[in-house]
């Protein structure tokens, strides 16, 4: 059997990216192709390293150019990724591809929980991830990540004073909470936490990072406000409990992002604590808070249901020790690994400028 060059190309351009929805070929997804009359090797470069999808346009891939080549013929596939950007060119924070701001309507249903497990596993899938913890209330990413009594170092560059976050389970973090000692009272006034978080865009060395979290105050407040204008923001993610109480400052949480003045596209919500599972017994489930409140609320406002996460003594404990529990193997570091995907595929829906897509996850 003879074929060409373009031939491979043809074939492979019948194979579509699922959420993109349309073909590697023309996405420019598929390079370095080498074709000869034994082998025909080339690598597709996926939008990011957490793409759940990986394994299903691989196949794609093969079942397409081997209908051309036969099955005699060699074929070599490198998978690998590139997360998108729409940041090119941005005067802060160059290296860094997506900024996502994860915010809640109130307080204590596990944002800072939620962020910390989801830049874990972003990392442990091979992203290159940074944490902003900007939670002037409570602080807690230090303690998660089992470096309260750490401090940034400093470099100087050109006379300016540049923070270099600390390394922690493979993410960068920078906490407001490196600026006060753990157990001091410090009331952060809101000029005082906007310029501190100025300063941790503006004077920190993050290099090049596919994703940056950043782990907000609850509630709608001028640390907001600064970060929308101080950086553009690729999106935000909600984290709610299912309960009525809690899904009511969701409402104006969403209200806020949406107004014209911030504009920031929501990527999703997350459901924490959706029910209670015992984990020995992890079919048996509570729904303690509600059932599907945030997911009915997704729906209500036509955004993408993230996930759903429920609520396990392990987490709690997880979080406390400062060793998440998305790094531990099991099942919950499954849910936070789905999740990160999940998030991961929002962002390069969002940077392929297709419309949202609401994701249809099992509860
Ligand atoms: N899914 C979960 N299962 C068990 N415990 C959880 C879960 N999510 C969060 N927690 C626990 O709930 C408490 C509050 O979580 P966390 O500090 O993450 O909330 P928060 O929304 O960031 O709070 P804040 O109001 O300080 O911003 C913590 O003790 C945390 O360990």
């Amino acid at each position: 059997m003879s074929f060409s060059q373009s031939d491979i190309l043809k074939a492979l351009s019948t194979v579509d990216d699922p959420d993109l929805k349309r073909d590697l070929v023309s996405l420019g997804m598929i390079k370095d192709l080498k074709v000869d009359p034994r082998k025909v090797s080339f690598t597709v470069v996926l939008t990011t390293p957490a793409c759940p999808l990986k394994e299903k346009i691989r196949q794609d891939c093969v079942d397409a150019v081997e209908a051309v080549i036969g099955p005699d013929v060699a074929l070599d596939i490198t998978m690998t990724a590139s997360v998108t950007t729409l940041r090119d060119n941005a005067p802060l924070l160059p290296g860094v591809k997506n900024i996502i701001a994860v915010a809640s309507g109130k307080g204590g249903v596990g944002k800072s929980t939620v962020t910390s497990n989801l830049a874990v596993s972003l990392a442990r899938a091979g992203a290159k991830v940074g944490l902003i913890d900007a939670d002037i209330y409570g602080p807690s990413v230090p303690t998660m990540f089992n470096c309260e009594h750490e401090q940034p170092a400093v470099k100087q560059v050109n006379g300016r004073n540049i923070i270099i976050p600390i390394e922690q389970y493979g993410v960068k973090l920078i906490s407001i909470g490196f600026l006060a000692p753990p157990d001091s009272a410090v009331v952060w006034r809101g000029p005082m936490a906007s310029s501190a978080l100025k300063q941790f865009f503006s004077d920190a060395d993050w290099g090049d990072l596919d994703y940056l979290l950043i782990d907000l105050p609850p509630g709608t407040s001028d640390i907001h406000l600064t970060m929308v204008q101080t950086v553009p923001v690729t999106g935000a993610v909600i984290v709610t409990t299912p309960q009525k109480v809690a899904l009511a400052d969701v409402k104006k949480g969403i209200g806020m992002f949406k107004q014209p003045q911030i504009n920031v596209p929501i990527l999703g919500i997350i459901e924490n604590m959706a029910y209670f599972t015992p984990e020995e017994l992890p079919d048996n489930k509570y729904y303690i808070f509600g059932k599907d409140g945030g997911k009915n609320l997704a729906a209500q406002y036509q955004v993408p249901l993230l996930g759903q996460i429920p609520l396990v003594q392990g987490i709690r404990e997880s979080g406390d020790s400062g060793l998440p529990a998305a790094l531990k193997d099991g099942p919950m570091a499954e849910a936070f690994q789905t999740l990160a995907e999940t998030l991961a595929r929002q962002v390069a829906i969002r940077n392929a400028g297709q419309p949202t897509q609401l994701t249809e996850v099992a509860g």
